[in-house]
Order: structure tokens, then C-alpha cells, then sequence
């Protein structure tokens, strides 16, 4: 056993300065923010799957279309979004985990919004970084998220000169101890929720990520498969007997068909059958606009107009003690392999050839070509 009290030994690979670098989609931190956050995102190819030469036009066009409804739901939130502090206190909390065991800082890269890549390459280079773990804070691997913090890493890298060994954590959905404190705080949701109903009114888990156009699913993508894994790994350690669940999408912004079934429909059947939902955001770690204002808002009202006789929502892991320890567990497991890690497997290492590990996939595919 290590002694976790005592300093990284000189010279050891604990010693080696650790930059760990935590991904998030970034939000607008002032009403003016709120149209260039969102021409970032709907310019993104990532997001705005179209011949290049037409994406800037139109992608400022989709943003204009969604201006009003995302400035109704920052101004109910004080005209910004809590996405950066909360990532903050996410990054002290996992900072103080890690700092007894190896020299370890941990940064923020914002894919839309400030602390932007390039900012945060420029920081981890004054630090004196000798090494880099990229740790999304999406447990399921997008090409719409992850995937896109990857290639604006690897470019902001790449523009600055800047190459040290990395880790990237590619998906963790299924990740054991992830798994486990998610579905303790589930649980602790559950028996406050029963306490305020009447025992015979049913309580259904509804289980709901954010949404995508279905056609980014059926071109390869493997979050929804991604997202079905964490909930059967958190709904095999939640312990509670006959608790009924079902898996939903929210956050719709496109025109498109994205996958279903929605957080909408779902609330409408729990209605139908005559019991109370608890909402389990699934695919967010910290609160924000889709779950402050979609999930505490949007839904409850929709939940009241078709009679769903009880609205309860599981808070987000923010900076939960035995979340960050998952997250400390997952870096620790990551440190030094320069390789591409996932959870999925219990391996830890993405198995060579596996399809499910989408990073894996897209460094064969580059060798490949
Ligand atoms: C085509 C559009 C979008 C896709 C695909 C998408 C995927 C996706 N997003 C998250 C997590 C977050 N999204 C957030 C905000 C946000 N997302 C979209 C659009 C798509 N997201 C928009 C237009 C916005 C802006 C807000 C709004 O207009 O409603 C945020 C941040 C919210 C905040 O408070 O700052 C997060 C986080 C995931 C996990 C995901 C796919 C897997
Ligand atoms: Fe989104
Ligand atoms: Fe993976």
C-alpha cells in the first residue's frame, strides 16, 4: 500500500507534472455570450454534419433559430450559464484527491465557450506540464462531444508545438466505480421521493440523456449503445427492490429526427400508467441549463399537464466525494500508458480492433488511410 500522506518520491513517475484536462461543452457567461456560444456549437462539423462551404452560413442561421429559446432559459439562470464554476469546483475537488499521490493540476477546456483549447494548451505549457490525461466529462463517448474536444485538443496542440505524452480517456460509461456512486446518490433520490408519496402510487426511474439527430447514430456513433450500458450498470448496483425504469432523450434542437424515445413522450406514458417519475439526468455530471431550467422547469410543467402524479429529479455528481474518487480512480488507472483508455471492457485499455471503443476505431481508421 502506498502512503497516500507522504510527498511523490523525486524522480518516480510521480513526480512527473500531471496536467489532467477536463472537457466540457462550455456555456455562455453573460447575456452578449449567449449568439457567438452558440454559432461555436452549430458551426461545429462535429454538429453540423454538411459540406463545408455551406456550414458557415447555415450554422449561423440554425444559431439565430435558437437564439430566443436558449436566451429564455439563460435568463432564468441569471443570464449566464453555472456550467464553468461547477466545472471549477469539479476540478479543485479532484485536484485535492490526486495531489497527495503524483504532482497533478487539473485544467478546463471548453469546446464553445471560454476557457477555449487553445487558452488551456497555453496554460498547461506555462505549468510545465510533463505530461497530459484528457478526461471528458461525458461518461458515453460522442463524436458530437468527446470526439470533438479530441480533434480541437489535438489541433490546439498542434498550432502551439506542443506535444507531450497524453492519455486520452475516451469513455468511462461503464466504469465501476462511476457506476456505483451514481447509483448511491439514485438511491438517496428514490427513498426521499417515496417518503413524500403515498405507498400506492408507483415510482419509475426515467433515465434521461441528452438527445442525438438519429442519423449521427446510425453513421457509428456509440453513445445511445454507451448510454444503455451506464444505466444497466448503475440500475444493477441501485438495490432497490422493484424500482421500473425507463431510458429517454431530452434537449431536442434540431429540426431533424433525433433518437427517442423523448423525455416528453416517456413523461406522457408515466401519466397514462399513473405514476410519479424520478428524472435521473444520465449523460450530465454537473447541473446546468438542461437540467436546471429543461429538467426543474420545462418538464415539471409537462409533467403537471398530463397528470404524472409526482415530479422528482436526482441531482447531477457536481463535486459528490465518491464520484470524484471515480473519476481520481480513473486517471490514476490512464497515468503514463499514452494510450487511449475506456472503461467498457473492465480492461481499461480500448482492446485492439474493438469496435465499441470509438477512439480505438479512429486511430485505426488514420493508420489505415
Ligand atoms: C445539434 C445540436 C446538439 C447536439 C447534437 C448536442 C449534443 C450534446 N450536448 C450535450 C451536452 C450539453 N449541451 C449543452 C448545450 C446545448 N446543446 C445544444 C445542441 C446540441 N447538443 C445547444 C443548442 C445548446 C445550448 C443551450 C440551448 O440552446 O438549449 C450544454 C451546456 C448547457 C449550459 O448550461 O451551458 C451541455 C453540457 C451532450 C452530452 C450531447 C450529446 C451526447
Ligand atoms: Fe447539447
Ligand atoms: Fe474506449
Amino acid at each position: 500500500m502506498n502512503d497516500l500522506s507522504l510527498p511523490p518520491r523525486p524522480g518516480s513517475q510521480n513526480s512527473r507534472k500531471v496536467a489532467v484536462v477536463l472537457f466540457n461543452l462550455g456555456g455562455p457567461d453573460s447575456p452578449a455570450a449567449i449568439k457567438p456560444f452558440l454559432v461555436n456549437l452549430f458551426t461545429d462539423p462535429a454538429i453540423l454534419r454538411v459540406p463545408g462551404f455551406l456550414r458557415p452560413a447555415l450554422g449561423r442561421l440554425i444559431a439565430a433559430r435558437r437564439l430566443k429559446p436558449a436566451t429564455e432559459n439563460y435568463a432564468i439562470l441569471g443570464g449566464r450559464s453555472p456550467l464553468l464554476e461547477l466545472t471549477e469546483e469539479q476540478a479543485r475537488a479532484l485536484e485535492a484527491v490526486l495531489q497527495p499521490e503524483m504532482e497533478a493540476r487539473c485544467f478546463i477546456a471548453m469546446r464553445y465557450w471560454h476557457p477555449f483549447a487553445e487558452e488551456t494548451v497555453r496554460a498547461v505549457r506555462e505549468w510545465g506540464a510533463e505530461e497530459v490525461v484528457l478526461l471528458p466529462l461525458y461518461p458515453q463517448f460522442s463524436t458530437t462531444t468527446t470526439g470533438s474536444s479530441i480533434d480541437d485538443w489535438n489541433e490546439a496542440c498542434r498550432k502551439a508545438g506542443l506535444a507531450l505524452p497524453t492519455t486520452t480517456l475516451c469513455c468511462w460509461h461503464s466504469d465501476p466505480a462511476f457506476a456505483e456512486s451514481t447509483a448511491a446518490i439514485v438511491r438517496r433520490a428514490w427513498h426521499e421521493a417515496r417518503a413524500k408519496l403515498p405507498a400506492e402510487t408507483g415510482l419509475r426511474i426515467l433515465f434521461s440523456a441528452h438527445g442525438l439527430p438519429e442519423s449521427i447514430v446510425r453513421h457509428g456513433d456509440p453513445y445511445q449503445w454507451q448510454v444503455e450500458r451506464t444505466v444497466a450498470a448503475v440500475c444493477e448496483r441501485l438495490r432497490i427492490e422493484g424500482a421500473e425504469h425507463a431510458i429517454c432523450y431530452q434537449s431536442r434542437a434540431t429540426p431533424q429526427k433525433w433518437i427517442g424515445p423523448s423525455t416528453e413522450d416517456a413523461i406522457a406514458a408515466a401519466g397514462r400508467d399513473k405514476v410519479a417519475v424520478l428524472v435521473c439526468p444520465i449523460a450530465f455530471v454537473s447541473e446546468h441549463s438542461e437540467t436546471l431550467v429543461e429538467l426543474d422547469v420545462e418538464y415539471r410543467e409537462v409533467a403537471e399537464k398530463d397528470g404524472v402524479p409526482g415530479y422528482f429529479r436526482v441531482p447531477t455528481q457536481n463535486t459528490d466525494g465518491d464520484f470524484i474518487a471515480s473519476l481520481a480512480g480513473l486517471v490514476r488507472h490512464a497515468r503514463g500508458s499514452g494510450r487511449s483508455l475506456c472503461s467498457w471492457a473492465g480492461g481499461r485499455q480500448c482492446p485492439k480492433g474493438q469496435r465499441d471503443c470509438p477512439h480505438a476505431r479512429a486511430q485505426e481508421a488514420k493508420r489505415a488511410a
